[in-house]
Order: structure tokens, then sequence, then C-alpha cells
């Protein structure tokens, strides 16, 4: 378990990418400020942020035409930071860490987050905290999973994968400042396609992250049947008779 001496609990960064434009949403505006509950996903996300234990600063790589963000109450915190970021996720994320190493030592443990994820519980960045300093929050496979191939104009079955090793990578994802800015400028260089996530991109350079298991209500609001899923909960979770809940 974590304590008050842990030196990662004491001393870590959150870098928040928000610099989606959310298509498979298909809203009229980036989903990050949709709204839910009567705040915006977006402010749900840094809310829940802000009261992890012991985060020292949060930088969040907003899109180079948001003029939403800075009308945010959330956005007064000074520990709050903002960046420009990038048009695929991963340059949202190193715009994050060129900003983060000028003013951080290399060692400095961040956390990346999707501002997508308003749910992750407290549990388990707290189990996130406490495990190797290469780790991410991940959900073991629960559906029996089938590796597809096209034939024709349809997806065929190819096999059925073994479950049991199967995980959702999630956020947060947990590395040394500059090791995963390291990691990242190289894997954009060499193969941006296979940097879907931090870990992707330790991987490709030969680290093993941990995978720390979390909640299914850290999903991703991505369709637009994820916000009813996300109110729900949220409505769930302030209801004073489930306020301790780890759902
Ligand atoms: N160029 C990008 C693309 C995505 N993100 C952020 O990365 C997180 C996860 O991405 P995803 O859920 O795929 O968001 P979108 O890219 O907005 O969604 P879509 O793929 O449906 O367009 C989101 O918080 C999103 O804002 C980002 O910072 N910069
Ligand atoms: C990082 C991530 O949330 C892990 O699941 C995911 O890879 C990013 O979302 P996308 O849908 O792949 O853009």
């Amino acid at each position: 378990m974590t304590s008050a001496n842990n030196p990662v609990e004491n001393n870590y960064w959150v870098i928040v990418p928000a610099a989606g434009s959310g298509k498979r949403m298909g809203a009229d505006k980036p989903k990050q400020y949709l709204p839910l509950n009567g705040k915006s996903l977006i402010a749900h996300t840094l809310e829940n942020v802000r009261q992890w234990p012991g985060v020292k600063g949060v930088v969040v790589a907003i899109a180079v035409d948001d003029t939403e963000f800075k009308t945010l109450h959330c956005a007064q915190d000074p520990r709050i930071h903002t960046v420009t970021g990038g048009a695929e996720r991963a340059d949202s994320v190193l715009a994050a860490l060129n900003y983060l190493s000028e003013r951080q030592p290399a060692q400095t443990p961040v956390l990346v987050h999707d501002a997508a994820r308003p749910l992750v519980n407290t549990d388990d960045i707290q189990k996130l905290l406490a495990a190797s300093p290469i780790a991410l929050l991940a959900q073991p496979a629960s559906d029996t999973v089938k590796q597809s191939r096209e034939c024709e104009d349809k997806s065929i079955v190819q096999q059925t994968l073994p479950r049991a090793q199967i995980w959702l990578a999630q956020t947060p994802q947990k590395a040394p400042l500059g090791l995963l800015r390291e990691v990242l400028q190289k894997g954009l260089q060499e193969n941006p396609a296979a940097i879907t996530d931090e870990a992707s991109a330790l991987e490709l350079a030969g680290h093993s992250p941990e995978l720390v298991a979390a909640c299914r209500s850290n999903f991703k609001v991505t369709h637009p049947a994820d916000l009813i899923l996300a109110e729900a909960l949220i409505n769930y979770r302030a209801s004073e008779s489930n306020s301790g809940s780890k759902l």
C-alpha cells in the first residue's frame, strides 16, 4: 500500500491529453466539452484528478482553437497548466512532456490520464502509485476474445484467443518524465501508428509496464451511449447511500 512517505505519492505530475475532436461521439463540439450532469466532461475529469493524493501539478493539452478551457472553474487552479496539443493523442502528450521537462527533473513520475475518463476511482490511483515505476491501469478482458480476418466483404473469425492474458489498457499510465519523453519521441519517429498509448511507446523501447487491474467504471467516454453510462454512475456515486462505493 502507499503511505505518506511514498516518494511517488508525494511527487508526481499528471498530463491530461484533451485536444481531441471526438469524431466517434459525433457531437457538434469536442466531447470533452459535452455536459454531464451540469458540468463538462473535462471538468469532471479534472476535479477528480485534483483530489488524487499528493498530485503536484497538472498539464492539460488543449486544441489550438480551444476557447472554452479557460472558462472552466478548475482552470483557475494554479496547479493546472496548459499547452497546445497536436494532431494525434501522442503528439499532445509529447507537447505536455516537453513543457514539463523544462520545469521538472527527468525522474519526476508522470501519470498520463485521458480527459475522456472522468470516473477513475481513487483506490485504483493508489494502487497505480504503489506499483512499479512503469505501470498502467487496465481491465482484464471479461468477454470471449476473437481475432478476425477479412474475407470478401466480411470480417470472419480467425481464432479465439486465450482471454486470461488479454487486458484492455486504460489510463492513467505512469512512467518517469525523461524516459517517457525519450521513448515517445523515438516511437513517433519510428512507428507512429503503433503508439496508441504511453505503454506502447515504452514497450517498443524494450520496457515491460506492470498491468494494474482497475475498475470497469474507468471507461473512456467515446460513443454517445458512454455519456449515458457516465451520467448514471455520477448520479449513483453522488447519492449519499453510495458515497463510499467502489463502483
Ligand atoms: N490529437 C489528440 C487526440 C486525442 N487527444 C485526447 O486523448 C484522449 C483519448 O482520445 P480519444 O478518446 O480517442 O478522443 P478523440 O480523439 O477526441 O476521439 P475520436 O478518436 O473519436 O475522434 C482524449 O481525452 C482526447 O481529447 C488529444 O489530446 N489530442
Ligand atoms: C490511451 C487509451 O485510452 C488506452 O485505451 C487509448 O489508447 C486512447 O484512445 P484511442 O481510442 O485509441 O484514441
